[in-house]
């Protein structure tokens, strides 16, 4: 029931995740939790709130959550690992306040979190840690005793269990590219765009976001060019863009980049979605439906590889990174940047609008 190591005892893992709606009824209260006191214009919710309806208003990261949620009980089973799993959300329905009171009432004193985030920066980690902070805070103003000690998993972006999935679906990509007569594609990665403010400041010294991006790149090119043959270099670029548009965002913007390749020559694509772990809506509107269409009309040939999802050695990868955590397993990484801090540094990923309290940090 406790998992106990040289470093750490945990008696549950809990998945940390974003949340979307599951029905037309709860698209606008979603986007109202989400974007709260973030200066998104609101042509640009309305815009957002389009690609749920189109989809009947239900986002697919919740299905996905509750798959690799499935997936992770059967792997710890599997291994003898006696650890429960528990999951909420950031933003929906199950929220993290409750699996924190569900984890109370089943007498859990102590959980070590996944955030479905494989990068740093302030939105795909320390706002999942203020988060975190807010819901120990609501759950322990209940006075029913203390929410769970929470700590965190590394991000995983140069681990294995994540880059080996990626350059199969790479590879599987360039060979149907190939069959259909388009040989030595172009590698495209793709991944959210963050205002360039956040990405100076991600990480303990700033510019994690790109860096990572770009090593995580660099790897799935290079073991994918051992395999089949693609066009020399590759880029990363960037999708999703929100804000006001004064504030500057990363770029290049996926679509503008594919019109760029295309007046370039290049003779086909496969656009690899390194930014997301699974097919949610940034993967299933941004880039099936809008990229993939975009080059459609631009007679650019080109394939969107896989996300990891619930790749065996993705969900494996998770219990590897929980007993790395105790200290029962050493860490593995591809980059020369990991393996990844896991207590964060107090300043890294800084709130661009102030310092609240958030855990799993020094
Ligand atoms: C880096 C990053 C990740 C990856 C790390 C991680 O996974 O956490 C991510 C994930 C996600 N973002 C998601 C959805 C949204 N993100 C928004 C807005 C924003 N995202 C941002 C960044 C990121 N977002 C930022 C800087 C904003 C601007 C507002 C703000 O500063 O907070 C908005 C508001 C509307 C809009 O403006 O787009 C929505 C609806 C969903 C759910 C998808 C589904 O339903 O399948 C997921 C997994
Ligand atoms: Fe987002």
């Amino acid at each position: 029931m406790t998992l106990t190591g040289p470093r750490g005892s945990y008696d549950a893992l809990l998945l940390v995740s974003f949340g979307g709606p599951e029905g037309p009824d709860d698209v606008v209260p979603f986007l109202e939790n989400v974007t709260r006191g973030r200066g998104i214009p609101r042509e640009r919710l309305v815009e957002v709130g389009a690609h749920y309806t189109a989809f009947g208003g239900v986002s697919p990261i919740n299905q996905q959550n509750r798959d690799l949620l499935a997936a992770l009980r059967a792997d710890l089973a599997g291994a003898g690992v006696d650890l429960p799993v528990y999951w909420g959300n950031r933003n929906w329905d199950p929220y993290l306040a409750d699996a924190l009171r569900e984890m109370r009432d089943d007498g859990i004193t102590s959980a070590i979190c996944l955030m479905t985030s494989a990068y740093s920066s302030y939105s795909g980690c320390r706002q999942y840690r203020e988060n975190l902070a807010d819901a120990v805070a609501e759950v322990e103003a209940d006075g029913q005793g203390p929410a769970p000690r929470l700590d965190k998993l590394r991000h995983f972006f140069d681990h294995p269990g994540f880059v080996d999935p990626m350059v199969d679906s790479v590879v599987a990509c360039v060979e149907r590219l190939a069959a259909d007569g388009v040989a030595s594609p172009r590698l495209v990665f793709t991944t959210h765009s963050i205002p360039t403010a956040s990405a100076d400041t991600s990480g303990p010294e700033g510019g994690a976001y790109v860096a990572q991006h770009r090593e995580v790149a660099a790897l799935v090119a290079a073991a994918a060019a051992r395999r089949v043959e693609v066009q020399e270099g590759w880029d990363l670029v960037y999708q999703s863009r929100s804000g006001a548009p004064q504030i500057p965002w990363l770029e290049p913007d996926i679509s503008d980049h594919l019109a760029a390749l295309r007046s370039d020559g290049v003779p086909g694509v496969v656009i690899v979605p390194i930014g997301f772990v699974s097919d949610h809506m940034e993967v299933v509107w941004d880039l099936d439906t809008v990229a993939l269409e975009d080059a459609r009309a631009l007679g650019l040939p080109a394939l969107r590889s896989a996300t990891v999802g619930t790749d065996p050695r993705f969900v494996a990868m998770v219990r590897e990174l929980v007993l790395e955590r105790v200290g029962a397993a050493e860490p593995r990484s591809l980059s020369p940047l990991g393996p990844m801090h896991d207590v964060c540094p107090g300043t890294c990923c800084p709130n661009p609008r102030g310092e609240r309290p958030a855990l799993c940090q020094m």
